[in-house]
């Protein structure tokens, strides 16, 4: 529940009255990325009073650093009509925080405890797009203001360092035994990518591929390049497909949850349906369904058509009790961009494609922060 800061004992009763209507007012207000108002979250309502001013104050549990204008224009218009009385002729200030909290991941390897959330990335089956939404959706957490580590468990066909353009780049080995992760872009990042030769073998099988990724995952100082010594959420770009390995890194890490990306043919979403079946059967959250190249976006006119169908990843949500996180056009741009070593939420941080990847990435962050947004689902079983 939100906690309503207010000492205000200096103040008159009547401003002291003023200033509990508009907490409980700005209390009453949704929080677009979950659709719950801020009094049933665990957010933080901050109000005071001094010199003409009364300054709002919200904290929410996801990044939202953009969000601060779309904010204040909402709260200054709530709140408006109660400056009134000893109110009148105030001014209102407002800000808008996050503070990101851990999930509670149990016993973890020490490298491992300088990242509070994991969020896993996956799809049913390949090519639906998920290395490239996982890396537009880091870096969205990260514009949005979090520190954020992207891993690319995509063992086979790792395509981070396409992705960011840090190819040929070897990671700093610390200790003899720990990698120090790449930063590029603003993100701390590892990929198998980074430890291949032109002489590896590129046949990696079962059980070689799990103990890299699991090496990988364990043995990189993910705290090592961030500011505060620590990751909000480290993103997790899996490999395709519902196999041995994907549910062995499931159970072997607390995931804070996982993110399904689908297209919207019906096969892909047969797929998808058995990436939401298999992290609930080992108990993680599955934080909302992308569905990516939804729309095809003429380069010419900017006409927009479903020219896979409409409404499967939707269908799919409400079947699947979970939640779309946001649709994706099948844009020219997000391809070259993508490919080239610049992201589009890099190379176009104030585009339309940006801010959608920056809305999903707000949603699923919203859903690690509700925590148990699986809550009271019965535990399918598979076979
Ligand atoms: N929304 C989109 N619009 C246009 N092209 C896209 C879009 N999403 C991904 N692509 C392109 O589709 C190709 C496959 O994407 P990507 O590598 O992200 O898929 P994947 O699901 O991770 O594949 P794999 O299973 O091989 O790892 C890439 O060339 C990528 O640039």
């Amino acid at each position: 529940m939100t906690d309503h800061h207010q000492d205000h004992s200096d103040l008159s009763p009547e401003v002291q009255a003023g200033l509990e209507r508009i907490a409980e007012t700005v209390g009453a207000l949704e929080d677009p990325s979950t659709g719950v108002v801020l009094d049933a979250l665990d957010a933080d309502i901050e109000v005071g009073f001094d010199d003409s001013t009364v300054y709002v104050g919200v904290t929410l549990g996801y990044p939202c650093a953009s969000q601060q204008p779309h904010w204040a224009q909402r709260v200054q218009a709530a709140c408006e009509p109660l400056l009134q009385g000893a109110l009148a002729g105030s001014e209102i200030q407002f800000d808008l925080f996050s503070e990101i909290q851990r999930t509670d991941a149990g016993e973890v390897p020490d490298s491992l405890r300088a990242v509070k959330n994991i969020i896993a990335v996956a799809s049913g089956k390949g090519g639906v797009g998920k290395s490239t939404t996982a890396v537009n959706l880091a870096l969205a957490l990260a514009a949005e203001g979090a520190a954020v580590g992207l891993l690319d468990a995509d063992i086979y066909g790792p395509s981070l360092p396409t992705m960011l353009g840090t190819e040929g780049l070897r990671p700093e080995v610390q200790g003899g035994k720990f990698f120090v992760p790449i930063p590029a872009q603003g993100l701390q990042t590892m990929s198998l990518g980074y430890l291949l030769t032109e002489d590896t073998p590129a046949v990696w099988r079962g059980p070689m591929a799990s103990g890299a990724l699991n090496q990988m995952l364990t043995q990189t100082l993910w705290g090592a390049g961030s500011e505060h010594g620590e990751l909000d959420y480290l993103v997790v770009d899996m490999p395709p497909g519902t196999g041995d390995i994907q549910l062995t890194l499931s159970q072997k890490v607390a995931l804070a949850g996982a993110v399904i990306v689908t297209t919207p043919q019906d096969l892909a979403l047969v797929d998808a349906i058995k990436g939401v079946e298999m992290f609930r059967k080992v108990s993680v959250p599955v934080l909302g369904i992308v569905e990516n190249m939804a729309l095809h976006t003429c380069s010419k006119c900017g006409h927009e058509e479903p020219i896979f169908g409409a409404g499967g990843g939707d269908r799919m949500a409400a079947d699947y009790d979970t939640r779309m996180l946001g649709q994706l056009p099948l844009a020219m741009a997000i391809r070259q961009q993508t490919d080239g070593g610049s992201p589009t939420v890099a190379a176009e941080p104030e585009g339309k494609v940006a801010a959608l990847y920056r809305e999903i990435a707000r949603a699923a962050a919203a859903q690690v922060w509700l925590g148990a947004s699986d809550d009271g689902m019965p535990e399918i079983e598979l076979d």
